[in-house]
């Protein structure tokens, strides 16, 4: 590798790696404001297995409700709301056939919000759906496709996945928070789905 390309690598990384993890805690501390019984079972299991100290790294794959939690985030406001392939050779695609060169693009969002694969409660915020995991939780496998698919899914997956579960912990060990009454609802998709207003909060010391 040239000095350039691991420039270049460093930049990727830096751009897939750091938005996409902000805007999921920012759609995790709006929905726990709105759904603050889910916000106490959160916070009860946090104290649980830590109490006040800094979570450790075995004690995370512990949490159970903050993983359901992070999962229906995911898969309601999914950061990246599409991905994309191009095939290189004339290809069948179920009963239609790809010419060389076909760019195609793979609607996350539309996938996630899908009524026939996770049933009519589809746009409900209901975390217990993840209970038995991501397999159990709709009708077709391979339907949360959040980090991509196939050989080139998102490498930083459970590198997101594990700073998410450790900054929630330590968001929830020392506050309760809610919506402050500025807050508009508008999911807004500009490289990442975020709030288009920001995300005003109220937080509150405990
Ligand atoms: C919630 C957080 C994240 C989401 C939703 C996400 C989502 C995605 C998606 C959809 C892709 C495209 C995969 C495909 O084409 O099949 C991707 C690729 C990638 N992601 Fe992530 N990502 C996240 C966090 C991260 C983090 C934390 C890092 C690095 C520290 C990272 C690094 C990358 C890289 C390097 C690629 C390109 C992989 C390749 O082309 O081989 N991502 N990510």
């Amino acid at each position: 590798m040239t000095i350039e390309d691991v420039m270049e690598e460093c930049k990727l990384f830096y751009i897939a790696g750091m938005e996409t993890t902000a805007v999921l805690l920012t759609w995790t501390m709006i929905l726990l404001s709105m759904h603050p019984e889910w916000q106490d079972r959160a916070r009860e299991e946090v104290i649980s297995l830590f109490g006040k100290t800094k979570p450790e790294y075995e004690g995370l794959s512990r949490l159970k409700t903050v993983n359901m939690i992070l999962y229906k985030v995911l898969r309601l406001y999914p950061p990246g709301i599409r991905f994309s392939r191009r095939t290189y050779k004339e290809m069948k695609i179920g009963n239609v056939t790809c010419p060389a060169g076909a760019f195609i693009e793979i609607p996350i969002l539309f996938i996630h919000h899908d009524p026939d694969i996770w049933g009519r409660d589809v746009n409900d915020f209901k975390p217990e759906r993840f209970a038995e995991g991501i397999s159990k939780a709709s009708k077709a496998s391979g339907a949360f496709l959040l980090f991509g698919w196939g050989p080139r899914i998102c490498i930083g997956q459970n590198f997101a996945l594990l700073e998410a579960r450790m900054a929630m912990c330590m968001i929830l060990q020392r506050f309760e928070f809610e919506l402050a009454p500025s807050y508009t609802h508008a999911p807004y998709a500009v490289l990442t789905l975020h709030p288009m207003h920001g995300a005003q909060i109220k937080l509150r010391a405990f």
